[in-house]
């Protein structure tokens, strides 16, 4: 598949504004939207700002799109209400309004939240029952139900890439197993909307990593070759973690499955 204009929302964000800088020349088109304000458009680029939780403004920015990257949203837990209104209503009109404009695929940013509650001892391939930790977990099971009936109704197709800690490099013992290399980021969601008859699809969004959590599966699929490791940063933090005793330490969600953990609600 080759998209003439990819769509990427949440383009301010971090990895947005990671994947803007290595998507540049890509496609012909990357078209950046986002609440926030971002730096102005170059060749290349499109900059249309958007409020994801209304239907009209996204139906706009979707015209002439081929394939999004939907990035957009809280990226932590928040009140049941937030999360509702700007991620699952947000997700619900990228799809709906991509399906109107006649979008091929959409990329989705999901998270390894989905299946936080999952021991660390287990591997999890991405066919397990989902095992939310938060609302922002539920949020994401629910993007990714919401593509599935988006690509069984209408034929859009889906891939939702279960991001597990995206970061400039390792910072904890954690990270060993969930770490998503910047570089490794973009090839991952580039492959997402250009492989070709993906369908409906589910993967890892972590490196190559040693001590994965999660199984490669899909990865073939995609073509995605992850060039990073974070073993490679091993000995700098193995020795960061917190106590094995407490459950975030057990769990992969890690503080996420504190049921005091209130992320963006606190603030
Ligand atoms: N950073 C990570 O390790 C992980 C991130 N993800 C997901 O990846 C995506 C991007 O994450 P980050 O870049 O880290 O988060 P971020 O918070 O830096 O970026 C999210 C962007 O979405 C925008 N946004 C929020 N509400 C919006 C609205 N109503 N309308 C339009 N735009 C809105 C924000 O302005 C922000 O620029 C999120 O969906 C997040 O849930 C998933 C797993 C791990
Ligand atoms: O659990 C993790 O490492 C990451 O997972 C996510 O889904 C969040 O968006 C990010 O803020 C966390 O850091």
């Amino acid at each position: 598949m080759k998209p003439h204009r990819v769509l990427l929302t949440g383009a301010a964000g971090e990895i947005g504004t990671a994947l803007r800088e290595q998507l540049r020349g890509r496609f012909p088109v990357l078209r950046l939207t986002d609440v926030r304000d971002m730096p102005e458009a170059r060749p290349g680029e499109e900059v249309m700002p958007a409020d994801l939780t209304d239907l009209a403004s996204v139906q706009a920015v979707m015209q002439d799109v081929d394939a999004v990257i939907h990035l957009g949203g809280i990226a932590n837990e928040h009140t049941y209400e937030q999360i509702r209104t700007v991620n699952m209503d947000g997700t619900y009109h990228v799809l709906e309004a991509a399906q109107r404009a006649g979008v091929k695929r959409v990329a989705f940013a999901s998270s390894i939240h989905t299946v936080g509650h999952y021991a660390r001892t287990e591997t999890i391939s991405p066919a397990v029952p989902v095992r939310p930790d938060t609302f922002y977990g539920v949020s994401k099971v629910f993007g990714e139900a919401l593509g599935r009936l988006y690509w069984e109704r209408h034929g859009l197709e889906f891939v939702g890439v279960r991001i597990c800690s995206f970061q400039a490099r390792p910072q904890d013992r954690r990270h060993l197993s969930t770490w998503l290399s910047p570089r490794d980021a973009a090839q991952l969601f580039e492959k997402a909307v250009t492989a070709p008859d993906v369908g409906y699809l589910i993967v890892a969004g972590i490196s190559g990593n040693a001590r994965r959590w999660m199984s490669p599966d899909g990865w073939d699929v995609l073509g995605y070759d992850p060039q990073d490791d974070a073993e490679t940063y091993a000995a700098e933090v193995a020795s960061i973690h917190g106590d094995p005793a407490d459950l975030t330490e057990q769990r992969q969600g890690g503080v996420f499955v504190d049921p005091a953990y209130v992320g963006l609600a606190g603030k």
